[in-house]
């Protein structure tokens, strides 16, 4: 999917929010643990009901990779449903990749090529050609790790190097690579007081926030510096609505979860234009 394409949907549903697709079966309705694939009826059940609300879904690969080889096939079929039903949708491979330059180009493939994701999230670590073979695949997105929404950030991302932070040495890197304009950059919601500076080195690169919801973070505080004129948010939440109830309604309550969410969107991108 184009960037454009993806700044249209937004508009036209006035939101901004991802639905993460993180499941576990102990989280699930019991009824649905008597089906063939309960992870894939649940995900279909999910997105049915959530899609009006939402611009992205995002399966995080390890609740997947979790169940072995039942769990990648969900997951297939979970990026086949999608990519059938709701064509608009962005889709982002939730995996953490990254390895030396052959190797990338294996995940990268069996990313945006086999499964058909739109995007795969990226560790930055191993620098530049660890990176480039996923950007050299076209109307594909790489969400590189740049701040993220754990305590761990602080241990490395946050750290001073030659007078300046990792994570912002990253952002200034990672703009000189080939194709950069594929490039998002993921940056946690419970850092919000850091969108300004983030904001002034990438003014308008999409960034994918997780961390509302279930680890606190706020939409109001990400939104104060991290909108652009293009919106240039994807705002994530998993648990928070996916889990939104365990009994028979579990999917209108993951919906209304949903439309909460999109209704504040929409009210702060009415309050800014
Ligand atoms: O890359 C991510 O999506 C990610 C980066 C980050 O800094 N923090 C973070 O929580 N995530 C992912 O975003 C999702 C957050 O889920 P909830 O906390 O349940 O909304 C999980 O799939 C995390 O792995």
């Amino acid at each position: 999917m184009t960037t454009e394409n993806l700044i249209s949907e937004i508009k036209r549903k006035q939101s901004f929010l991802c639905v993460g697709l993180d499941v576990e079966l102990e989280k699930i309705p019991e009824f649905l643990l008597k089906e063939e694939d309960p992870i894939f009826s649940f995900n279909r059940a999910i997105i049915d009901a959530t899609h009006q609300y939402a611009v992205a879904y995002k399966p995080n690969t390890a609740f997947y990779e979790a169940y072995g080889l039942k769990g990648w096939k969900s997951l297939e079929k979970t990026i086949n449903y999608l990519n059938v039903n709701y064509p608009e949708i962005f889709t982002i491979a939730d995996a953490k990749r990254g390895d030396i330059g052959n190797t990338s180009s294996r995940y990268a493939k069996a990313f945006f090529e086999d499964l058909g994701f739109d995007s795969l999230t990226v560790a930055p670590y191993m620098g530049k050609d660890s990176v480039e073979p996923f950007l050299a695949f076209e109307n594909k997105h790489t969400i590189l790790l740049a701040l993220t929404s754990n305590e761990g950030a602080f241990d490395f991302q946050t750290k001073k190097v030659d007078g300046e932070e990792i994570y912002k040495q990253v952002l200034k890197t990672s703009k000189d690579w080939k194709n950069s304009e594929n490039l998002m950059y993921v940056v946690g919601a419970t850092k919000a007081e850091y969108f300004a500076d983030i904001r002034k080195i990438i003014p308008n690169n999409f960034l994918l926030v997780p961390g509302v919801g279930a680890q606190g973070g706020s939409l109001q505080e990400v939104c104060k510096y991290g909108l652009t004129e293009d919106v240039g948010l994807l705002v994530n939440s998993s648990r928070g609505i996916i889990y939104a109830s365990k009994d028979a309604d579990f999917a209108e309550a993951a919906a209304r979860e949903a439309e909460n969410m999109q209704l504040e969107m929409k009210a702060i991108l009415d309050g800014i234009h």
